[in-house]
């Protein structure tokens, strides 16, 4: 699990040590990580260090600082570096250190063509403009350059790899917001905790891979938004027991399709059945029954009500469209106490008073809808800006956990518990994909432990873990299927089914070893694990 705080809370974490003393030294030990994660990435992807053509983009704080020792270790190792000061005040120590290791140093507000010009030549670059002292978007000379150079490096021309000293720069550290012009990255590597602002919205966008570096700074205050990891899945995805049968397994009866729009139900009940519920019951017309029975043989299929259905979990919304009796089981399902995916149209039946097992799960356009029907003043473009606070508020609102789909998708409890997976592929927006996430989500809702074993108590927080666990799978899947090209969302079942076996060998695998799975995308690196300092 990866915790993420605000950038204030982990400045208020490092207070105490810079009080005591320890100010350099927790500079050298996120210098020392930056370094590390530079050198591993120019022998990765380019072969060498030696030679290599490092900037430095440096700031006038100590994410300036950071970058700019980091920089001075790489010249050591005969990288040939160079500093672009973007303002006329720098780190005093970090850029004497830079010069004595052969560094050149170039100011950036009399040279903007040329500084820029010169990133996009280099090898690698490294982003230590502003970190979590910064306020707004990037300004004057600065935001030029990352304007050009965005230019400069799009299509077809070689790239540099782009590292972010502890943010991407114009990024909010606690939000993600991106008011004004910002640097993007491949990588991420940040210190002492990941940053809030790279789980969410443009924040999580531009961040890249993320690493995070330990500085020994302990325990930081205040919540975190969590990431589950390959290794917090297991314990949430479908297990079933040798003293199993179909009903005890987990049914989840879904009501969603009409006649105008068929095609999402059997999209959702495919992927259902991928994740391995024990049954699917289905409610809806007789000619989506019809059409549910050619796909899926498997599915018990009605036209009747949800009170008379004996059902686990439910799922509705999807393909409804302006069907009467879908809207009325919607209502139902959701008021019914079990946990319940309310998707799609569904969602704009929703009212406040639900409870955190019914899970809706919006995009930015359908939750402006409803947060502007709850008498929430907002637009698609600041629910997209800034999605944390936007999924809390609609939690907080509704009563219900709020997932919202995204690049980052978000997933939030009503009391406050929150989750960020960045798993997917931009070929995942697609239409039919939303309709798989519902089904992958509402059979976690119906075989997840709590709901199988009556003396388990949900904890707080449990359906918004549930959502981030399908949304993880979901990302997964997606993933796959688009290794062959254009993803089509139909084929997102065979690869829930092939990512799940998947994570099950791997699981299998690492408890015979006695370690954690590692998770590829992000890393963390102790701080007893970093080499010693020279
Ligand atoms: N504390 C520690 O011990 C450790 C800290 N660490 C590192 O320090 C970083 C935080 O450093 P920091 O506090 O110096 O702030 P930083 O992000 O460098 O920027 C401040 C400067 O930028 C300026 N500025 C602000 N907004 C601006 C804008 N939009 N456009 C242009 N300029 C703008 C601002 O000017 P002002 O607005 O105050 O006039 C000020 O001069 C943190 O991210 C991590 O990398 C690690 O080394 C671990 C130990
Ligand atoms: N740019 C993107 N990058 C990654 N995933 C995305 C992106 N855009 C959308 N998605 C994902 O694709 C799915 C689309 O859902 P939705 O818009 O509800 O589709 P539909 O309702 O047509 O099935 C969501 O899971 C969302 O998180
Ligand atoms: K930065």
């Amino acid at each position: 699990m990866i915790s993420a705080y605000s950038g204030t809370a982990v400045r208020a974490a490092e207070k105490p040590l810079l009080e005591a003393g320890n100010g350099p030294a927790l500079m050298q030990r996120a210098a020392y990580g930056l370094y590390a994660a530079c050198a591993r990435e120019l022998l990765e992807r380019r072969g060498f260090l030696y030679g290599a053509r490092v900037t430095v983009l440096a700031g006038a704080g100590n994410n300036g600082g950071d970058a700019l020792f980091a920089g001075a270790r790489l010249g050591r190792r005969g990288a040939a570096v160079t500093a672009v000061l973007t303002s006329a005040v720098s780190h005093p120590q970090a850029l004497a250190a830079f010069r004595s290791a052969g560094g050149r140093t170039v100011e950036l507000s009399s040279a903007v063509e040329e500084c820029t010009r010169l990133c996009a030549a280099s090898d690698l670059v490294i982003d230590g403009i502003l970190g979590t002292g910064g306020k707004g978007g990037l300004r004057g000379p600065a935001a030029e350059l990352a304007r050009a150079f965005a230019g400069l490096t799009s299509g077809s021309n070689p790239s540099p790899v782009m590292i972010a000293c502890d943010l991407p720069s114009g990024v909010d550290a606690d939000t993600g917001r991106a008011d004004g012009v910002h640097l993007a990255a491949d990588l991420t590597v940040t210190f002492g905790a990941a940053k809030t602002g790279l789980m969410a919205g443009p924040g999580a966008v531009a961040a890249g891979r993320i690493e995070i570096i330990d500085i020994g700074l302990g325990t930081v205050p205040g919540q975190a938004v969590r990431r589950l990891e390959t290794a917090d899945l297991s314990g949430l995805l479908p297990s079933p027991r040798k003293t199993d049968q179909k009903y005890s397994r987990g049914v989840l009866g879904i009501a969603a399709g009409s006649a105008a729009y068929p095609g999402a139900a059997v999209l959702a009940t495919g992927a259902a059945l991928a994740t391995g519920v024990g049954m699917v019951r289905y409610l809806g017309p007789e000619s989506v029954c019809r059409l549910i029975n050619t796909a899926h043989p498997e599915a018990v299929c009605a036209t009747g009500n949800v009170p008379l259905a004996h059902v686990q979990a439910w799922l509705a919304g999807p393909g409804a469209g302006t069907d009467e009796d879908q809207r009325r089981r919607a209502l139902e399902a959701m008021t019914s106490g079990l946990p319940a995916v309310i998707d799609a149209d569904a969602i704009s039946y929703v009212e406040p008073g639900l409870g955190p097992q019914v899970v809706l799960t919006p995009h930015a356009g359908e939750l402006t809808a409803l947060l502007t029907r709850l008498g929430e003043t907002v637009t698609r473009e600041q629910i997209e800006g800034d999605p944390l606070r936007y999924a809390r508020r609609a939690a907080e609102l509704t009563g219900a956990t709020v997932l919202l789909k995204g690049w980052a998708t978000i997933t939030a409890s009503p009391t406050g518990e929150t989750y960020s997976q960045a798993e997917a592929t931009p070929w995942l927006a697609a239409a039919g994909s939303g309709d798989t996430l519902a089904g992958i989500l509402g059979a976690l809702l119906a075989t997840n432990r709590c709901n199988r074993d009556a003396d388990l108590e949900p904890p707080a927080g449990y359906y918004a873990e549930l959502a981030a666990a399908a949304a993880s799978i979901h990302g997964r899947a997606g993933n796959l299927a688009a290794q062959a090209g254009p993803l089509e969302p139909s084929a997102l079942p065979a690869a829930i089914r092939t990512v799940l076996g998947e994570l099950a060998a791997m699981r299998e695998a690492s408890k015979r070893a006695g370690r954690r799975p590692k998770n590829r995308e992000w890393q963390s690196v102790p701080f007893n694990a970093l080499p010693r300092l020279r």
